[in-house]
């Protein structure tokens, strides 16, 4: 938590402002920021200065993992954070890729379970980490990228957390995670609890110990009319201390996150927290 309200007091002090084109918003923006999760003692990087909406954030990343790529699927699972870019933005909506209410494209999951090959086969790219890190193997590439610069027009955003490359040293897993672009105050809120929990999933699944995970963000950024909240707001609150993340230890394999599993199978211990806050969304 303490390292999350650094980057945001960084921001906010050091902070250069920077015009957006594609939201017509300015951005106090600071380029660099290297956050590190202890997924070994289980200290979930939860944010406890306002409410975090934990399931939704877990909820969207099963939908990567599950290779969705429409809006009502997300909302299914518990998750409303892509209605807005998949029916609300004027240049996906005049995109003649976008196949109707809720589409959002060749996006995330999309890439990580079917990246096109010329030849019209698809790679599943999350299918060939799990089965390699289950058997014991790290080729120095165990890498699912969603950045795919060859299909950016078929999808509604350019993924931001677009890296996650897993690494074994003896039987602890490591998770390294990049980021491209980060609103520090909505999207940092889930993409912390995302990587985290990627790992967490990552270890029960292939059988490893979860060690440290690794998450590193370039440009990071607070949309003018978030600035306040935050500045004066969120960050004049004392954090409590991080809670726990239980998952069902009957999540066992890959076909299990892909079939039956649901946020009941997901529980956070000790959640301690102040007042919601409700930041502005730039679509
Ligand atoms: N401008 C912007 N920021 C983002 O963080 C973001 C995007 N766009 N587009 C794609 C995804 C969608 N994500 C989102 C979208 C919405 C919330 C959000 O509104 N969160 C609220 C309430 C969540 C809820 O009620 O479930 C929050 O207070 O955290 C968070 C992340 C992250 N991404
Ligand atoms: O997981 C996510 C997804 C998106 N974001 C934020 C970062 C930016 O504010 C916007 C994307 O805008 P671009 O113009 O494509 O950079 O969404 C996030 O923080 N985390």
């Amino acid at each position: 938590m303490r390292q999350y309200l650094d980057l945001c007091q960084r921001i906010v002090d050091e902070g250069v402002w920077v015009e957006n084109r594609r939201t017509g918003k300015r951005c106090l923006t600071v380029i660099n920021a290297d956050l590190t999760y202890n997924v070994a003692d289980n200290e979930f990087p939860i944010i406890t200065t306002r409410k975090s909406y934990w399931k939704a954030a877990i909820a969207e990343f099963l939908g990567y993992i599950r290779g969705y790529d429409n809006a009502a699927d997300f909302r299914k699972l518990g998750a409303k954070t892509w209605d807005a870019n998949a029916n609300e933005n004027q240049a996906w909506l005049n995109n003649p890729a976008r196949k109707g209410t809720d589409d959002m494209g060749r996006v995330y999951g999309v890439q990580g379970r079917a990246w096109r090959k010329p030849n019209g086969e698809t790679v599943d790219q999350l299918r060939k980490i799990v089965d390699d890190l289950s058997r014991g193997i790290d080729d120095r590439g165990e890498i699912l990228t969603f950045l795919n610069p060859g299909e950016f027009d078929l999808g509604c955003l350019r993924p931001c957390m677009y890296n996650h490359t897993f690494s074994l040293l003896g039987d602890t897993l490591y998770l390294t995670s990049y980021q491209r672009s980060c609103d520090v105050p909505l999207g940092l809120n889930f993409n912390q609890i995302q990587v985290f929990t990627f790992l967490a999933l990552m270890a029960q699944i292939t059988g490893k110990k979860p060690g440290q995970a690794y998450h590193k963000i370039v440009n990071a950024h607070i949309y003018e009319d978030q600035l306040e909240l935050m500045r004066d707001v969120q960050l004049k609150r004392q954090p409590f201390p991080s809670p726990k993340l239980e998952i069902n230890p009957d999540i066992k394999t890959l076909k299990d996150l892909e079939t039956w599993v649901t946020m009941d199978d997901f529980k956070v211990v000790g959640y301690e927290c102040h007042e919601p806050i409700k930041y502005p969304f730039s679509v």
